[in-house]
């Protein structure tokens, strides 16, 4: 087991930045280790067209720290009502990577997303055209289906009609869970990909539920059973270059996650990479982490890889209890816990 690894630099294929005072955590947590990042736009309100994209974009370079070079790939929100005029202004912008949907009410700030995916069928068109990759919250949100199964019902229902109409669509199927997800990835063509986070690699819903109900691992979709964990351990240190990092770090105000009603979501990115360490180590697969870090996500989007390197050498630390969040506190996942690799000094 090597000691140090040094790897190209990451970038993030999901991350929540959130907005205003948030900013700065957000960012200066995810420049740390990332070159580049696609920016969720579920903002309140969310971020629908080229010119909220462009503000937002201006608000995140502007929290950068000093010397950053971090870059945020900018997404739109898919709505009902999303032109593909829209989608054909926000390509020509260049800082646009991507259009976000959210199943209306399927997650944290989707009351605005889309209400039947009929009805964004000519935006689809417009986006597999213009070459604008689709990016999916695969839940079904149907009161009726268990919430353990909504990412499957997804794709039998959705995702597998979307493929079929919309061949050349580059898709993502965000964030997976299950045994199904991989397998319907790995079995889609070629423009079919998937992020993968590091909580999902390193718990399961026992993690979450056993011997208390443990709000810092509630996040959507939902931990689910051991065997789905492995079959997501399997997909991303497998060497598949469908499988990329995406670490869906998405913080939430302490008080909004230890309450009656805890809002979903798993703050990640002050200790991404590690995290993301710690689960190949337990395969044995730290030889795969660049790839899956560093090659496949920019690969699959289009984009040059990053050209300079990070380095993490193995050295426990304690993660922080709690970390500052505009004028609240945030507990990040690990809090208060040893983390077994540390990120040093970037490597030109
Ligand atoms: N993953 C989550 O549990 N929450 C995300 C939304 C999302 O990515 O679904 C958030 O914005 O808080
Ligand atoms: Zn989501
Ligand atoms: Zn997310």
């Amino acid at each position: 087991m090597p000691d140090r690894l040094i790897l190209l630099r990451p970038d993030d294929w999901h991350i929540h930045l959130r907005d205003g005072a948030a900013l700065s955590r957000t960012v200066t947590d995810a420049a740390r280790t990332f070159g580049r990042a696609i920016v969720m736009p579920n903002l309140v309100p969310a971020v629908r067209n080229a010119s909220e994209a462009g503000a937002y974009w201006q608000r995140i370079q502007a929290a950068r720290p000093a010397d950053s070079r971090f870059e945020p790939l900018m997404t739109l929100y898919l709505t009902d009502e999303t032109s593909p005029e829209d989608i054909r202004t926000a390509k020509a912008q260049g800082f646009v990577h991507a259009a976000k949907l959210y199943p209306a009410g399927a997650t944290t700030n989707s009351d605005a997303g889309v209400t039947r995916i009929d009805n964004i069928f000519p935006t689809l068109e417009a986006m597999a055209e213009a070459g604008l990759p689709l990016l999916v919250h695969g839940e079904v949100t149907h009161s009726e289906v268990d919430v353990f199964d909504r990412e499957k019902r997804f794709i039998d229902e959705n995702l597998v009609r979307i493929i079929e109409h919309f061949p050349t669509l580059k898709v993502v199927f965000e964030h997976i869970t299950t045994r199904d997800a991989v397998q319907f990835v790995e079995t889609s063509s070629s423009n079919v990909g998937a992020t993968i986070t590091a909580h999902h690699l390193l718990y399961n819903r026992n993690h979450m539920l056993v011997g208390g109900i443990r709000p810092h691992f509630y996040c959507l979709p939902i931990l689910k059973r051991k065997t789905h964990q492995e079959a997501l351990l399997d997909a991303a240190t497998g060497g598949n270059t469908k499988f990329f990092l995406g670490t869906d770090s998405a913080p939430h105000a302490r008080h909004a996650k230890e309450a009656a009603c805890g809002c979903a979501g798993c703050y990640t990115a002050y200790a991404a990479i590690e995290l993301y360490a710690e689960a190949f180590e337990q395969r044995s697969a730290l030889d795969r982490l660049e790839a899956f870090a560093s090659h496949h996500g920019a690969d699959f989007y289009g984009i040059p890889r990053n050209t300079d390197h990070i380095t993490l050498t193995r050295e426990e630390w304690t993660a922080p209890a709690c970390m500052t969040f505009g004028e609240h506190t945030l507990v990040p996942l690990r809090a208060g816990e040893k983390l077994r690799w540390r990120l040093l000094e970037e490597k030109m």
